[in-house]
């Protein structure tokens, strides 16, 4: 297949047709039950139908795309960045927390080395992605060149288009990446223009300390780099990281095939921000899993203009919350396939039917 660049993908992007929308809502409202009672489900089930065509969903897919951060150096984590790499192996060996939930999923779990600071041999389920080996230090100057973001994009482009031919009915995003929730901090402040002690918070458990210089350091590199909120190309090479520029490609190619896509949590939402700052209209595709603990994520998600389905005080990332919503949304999808019309139940309407 040809490859799909970032221009040509944002001219895919359609909105939803809102039309399908209400004619899959009125055959929910026949249903016999009271109007509306299924509350967030029956969205689930709306959007979902109305984005895919399909009633049902044949291969769900989570991509936890992973990187390393030149930001590390300035003792922003509670851990160490070699655990980046263990991480992906025992992502790799099914041993992690998103592997026990995509196995509940009944989803696939495939990791995207972005940019993680090792070297791996080919591995099952390991896609070789690799930009470079970390982004460089964003206190300091640019994490990446824009070149390197547009190839994170243009990769993560190409993945969702890849979904396409597998039969591939919903996706879910996820990252893994020491010191990542530094750089999706500043990418919410570049935009929003918020405070960065606002939007900044203790990612794995850094203590006060810490904290206060992962606050000073996000302003450092916002100062340095004067990230422009207009082009958001600019913000991603400049504040971002190499796997949150794969989950923004990744969404917005699932915008442009017309895939749904399970967002995860900060820093996946994070790369979905990107990705609807380049194109509104991606945020008809996107379902938010969850509310992470991080303060700043409900900025990121008033922003986008979608509501999170769960809050379950979570704050892992690799996809855990997409794995979870995942299942809720097969439910919805069942519910709509077999919950039997007031006539075909033979159950009396009420007034609001
Ligand atoms: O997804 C979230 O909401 C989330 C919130 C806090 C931390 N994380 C995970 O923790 C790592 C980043 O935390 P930190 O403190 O190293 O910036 C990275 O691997 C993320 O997947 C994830
Ligand atoms: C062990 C560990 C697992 C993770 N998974 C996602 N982020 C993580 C961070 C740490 C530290």
């Amino acid at each position: 297949m040809q490859p799909i660049d970032l221009a040509r993908a944002l001219d895919l992007i359609l909105p939803v047709d809102p039309a399908r929308l209400v004619e899959v809502q009125a055959r929910i409202n026949r249903q016999a039950k009271p109007k509306g009672s299924l509350g967030r489900m029956e969205e689930l089930a709306r959007r979902y139908v109305a984005i895919s065509g399909r009633e049902d969903i044949r291969k769900k897919v989570i991509f936890t795309f992973a990187g390393d951060h030149g930001v590390v150096a300035e003792g922003v984590s509670a851990f160490p960045p070699e655990v980046t790499p263990q991480m992906v192996h025992n992502f790799l060996e099914g041993g992690a927390a998103i592997n026990a939930l995509a196995r509940h999923a009944g989803a696939e779990v495939i990791v995207v080395d972005m940019g993680v600071n090792a070297d791996f041999p080919p591995l099952g389920g390991l896609l070789q992605k690799k930009i470079a080996k970390g982004t460089a230090n964003l206190a300091v100057g640019p994490a990446m060149s824009r070149q390197q973001a547009i190839q994170g994009l243009e990769t993560g482009i190409e993945l969702a288009f890849s979904c396409v031919d597998a039969g591939i009915d919903l996706v879910g995003t996820g990252d893994m990446g020491i010191g990542n929730t530094t750089p999706s901090s500043a990418i919410l402040a570049a935009f929003s223009g918020l405070p960065v002690e606002e939007v900044t918070h203790r990612g794995t458990g850094i203590d006060d300390p810490a904290l206060q210089r992962k606050i000073d350091v996000i302003r450092r590199g916002l100062e340095i780099n004067r990230p422009d909120p207009s082009d958001p190309v600019d913000v991603l090479a400049k504040v971002g990281g190499f796997e949150i520029a794969g989950i923004a490609g990744l969404v917005l190619g699932c915008a442009a095939v017309g895939i749904p896509v399970v967002v995860d949590g900060f820093i996946s939402t994070a790369g979905a921000l990107i990705a609807v700052e380049l194109h509104p209209k991606v945020r008809d595709y996107i379902f938010m899993a969850h509310r992470s603990v991080e303060i700043g994520h409900g900025h990121m998600l008033e922003r986008i203009g979608q509501k999170p389905l769960l809050d379950l005080e979570m704050r892992l990332g690799e996809g855990t919350g997409a794995a979870l919503v995942m299942s809720l949304i097969e439910a919805a999808l069942r519910t709509y396939r077999e919950i039997l019309t007031f006539d075909e139940a033979g159950v009396a309407r009420g007034n609001d039917q």
